[in-house]
């Protein structure tokens, strides 16, 4: 497997002097090809901060962000985000179908080609057919199924999420869900994924990178080994599902994680004790 995404010690700052509010301090860590990892961490710790600086959205002041290998200073051509708020990421004047090719108008792409790639797309999210209708004539899961589309029509080499599920209802959620691991493992698709729900980042995660209170830092980095092939019900009830869901659960509340930075700087707090032998639990050297 070769590294997709290489992220060093990365911070962000938002502000000078008395106003500076640091958002995420010293990240490390990378995300191999093919691999779909999830970022949990409580809210307001930084987690939308941090894709921001990946996608080349905000210049990060301190650190970097390498995608396969190449420096990213603006947002990259092959990378493409789902953020949570799909009725305002898609465009209410122009058709679904015209909503996911719209990428493709920036690149050297013909108008047939983008025609095909994009009923392409929509059949791979289940929406062949809906290419016609506007955004507004379909559910909130569907145009988030359609926002989807768009971003993977360029084929990305990264496809970041932020909270893509966070505004449907729970069906529709389980649902999205599914969908997105049937689409990175039909397409191969590299995906990073922000979540504060631990449910949601053990379920559809080869790996889950758990975040501390802000500013955001690694606490851990556990490998989830559940079967590839999941279930909304079967997997959920799953011994092995509900111990790392609770490993998820202990390591946020854990004293490392809820640290501030006001504690940090004043060196308080002990050595996380939150992890345990029987998963396979990395406590980043952070
Ligand atoms: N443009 C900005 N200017 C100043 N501070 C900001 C800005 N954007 C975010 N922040 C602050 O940075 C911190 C991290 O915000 P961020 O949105 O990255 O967190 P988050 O983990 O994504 O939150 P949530 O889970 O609630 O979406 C917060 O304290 C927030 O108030």
């Amino acid at each position: 497997m070769s590294t997709m995404l290489e992220v060093s010690g990365l911070t962000h700052q938002y502000g000078q002097g008395e106003r500076a509010h640091v958002a995420v301090q010293d990240l490390t860590f990378s995300i191999e090809a093919g691999q779909l990892a999830c970022i949990v961490g409580p809210s307001g710790c930084g987690k939308s901060t941090l894709l921001r600086c990946i996608s080349g959205l905000i210049e990060a002041t301190g650190g970097s962000v390498r995608l396969h290998g190449d420096e990213v200073s603006g947002v990259p051509d092959d990378l493409a985000v789902v953020f949570q708020d799909y009725s305002r990421s898609l465009f209410p004047w122009l058709t679904v179908a015209k909503n996911v090719e719209f990428p493709l108008r920036w690149q050297k792409v013909s108008k047939a080609e983008r025609t095909r790639r994009a009923a392409e797309v929509l059949e791979a999210v289940g929406l062949a057919g809906v290419g016609k209708k506007f955004p507004w004539q379909l559910s909130g899961g569907m145009q988030q199924r359609v926002s989807i589309a768009r971003a993977l029509v360029g084929r990305p080499a990264l496809l970041l999420m932020d909270e893509p599920f966070a505004s449907v209802d729970a069906q529709t959620r389980g649902e999205l869900e599914d969908l997105t691991r049937t689409v990175q493992r039909d397409l191969g698709s590299t995906i990073l994924l922000v979540t504060h729900d631990i449910d949601e980042s053990v379920y559809l995660a080869d790996r889950v990178l758990v975040l501390s209170k802000s500013p955001a830092s690694i606490v851990a980095d556990l490998s989830i080994d559940l079967p590839a092939e999941r279930d909304q019900i079967t997997t959920r009830e799953s011994e092995r599902f509900v111990a790392l869901r609770g490993e998820v659960a202990r390591l946020l509340q854990s004293p490392r994680a809820q640290r501030t930075a006001e504690a940090e700087q004043a060196g308080e707090g002990s050595a996380d004790s939150a992890g345990s032998a029987d998963s396979e639990l990395t406590t980043a050297d952070t």
